[in-house]
């Protein structure tokens, strides 16, 4: 079984990885693979591919159950993630988990092709605020027809259903950061050390990943 976060990780924070790992645990996986997308659909990216291909592979180094998992690039762009799961199937049978937050799940139904998305894998729902679950009305009905009630159908049955988590919130998001990361480079609102900017950038971003941004001076505005 394979265990898939896809993102645009622009860059990747703690809260990608926090959110997967007790997500990880919920289904009995251990590994989690962190699939960066060549161009999401439905986002602009300022940051390149390599950039954001090297972040992840310095997450990766800190915790050996994390493993890049980089086919998109490979891939036509943009990365519409049913055709993903298809190219992956055409490479291995193993069974597909792919990750999201409640958040992408709210927009699901604005995927390319969404209602195919469980002819190869499952998906398993990260919680993402503190608010309550509270999909739309269309996904709802979908989810009332799809999701497991008891973790082991995802172990026995090779797609098809979705499992909503329970995980703990990590209040943070990649844009909050670059609007952090921005903020700190204008001379007006220069961080100190101690100034919550630079303190929520340390906070959410591994130190490996802090000093690869800093090094190649990136999200400055
Ligand atoms: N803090 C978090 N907790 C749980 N899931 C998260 C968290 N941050 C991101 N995710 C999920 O991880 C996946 C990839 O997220 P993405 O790379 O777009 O990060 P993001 O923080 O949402 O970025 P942005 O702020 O640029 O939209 C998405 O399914 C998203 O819902
Ligand atoms: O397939 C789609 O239409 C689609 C639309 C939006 C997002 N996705 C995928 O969902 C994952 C998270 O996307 P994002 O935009 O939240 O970083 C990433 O793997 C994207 O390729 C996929």
């Amino acid at each position: 079984m394979k265990a898939i976060l896809g993102g645009t990780f622009n860059p990747p924070h703690k809260g990608h990885i926090g959110a997967a790992l007790k997500a990880a645990d919920e289904i009995g996986i251990d590994r989690v693979h962190l699939m960066p997308c060549k161009l999401a659909p439905h986002k602009s990216v300022g940051v390149s591919e390599s950039h954001r291909v090297k972040m992840i592979e310095l997450c990766a180094h800190n915790n050996d159950r994390l493993i890049p998992e980089l086919i998109e690039l490979t891939l036509p762009s943009p990365s519409y993630t049913v055709k993903t799961l298809r190219a992956l199937k055409e490479k291995s049978d193993d069974t597909i988990c792919f990750f999201i937050g409640a958040d992408s799940l709210y927009n699901l139904d604005k995927w390319y092709e969404w209602e195919h998305l469980l002819d190869y894998c499952h998906l398993v729902v990260m919680r993402r605020d503190d608010e309550k679950f509270s999909p739309p009305p269309a996904i709802q009905a979908w989810l009332d027809c799809h999701v497991a009630n008891d973790i082991n159908v995802i172990h026995a049955k090779p797609a098809g259903h979705v499992v909503l988590t329970n995980t703990p919130l990590f209040s943070v998001s990649s844009t909050e950061i670059r609007d952090v990361l921005a903020g700190a480079a204008t001379p007006e609102k220069a961080g100190t050390p101690n100034s919550p900017n630079v303190a929520l950038a340390s906070l959410w971003l591994e130190e490996n990943v802090r000093e690869y941004i800093s090094e190649h001076q990136l999200y400055k505005s």
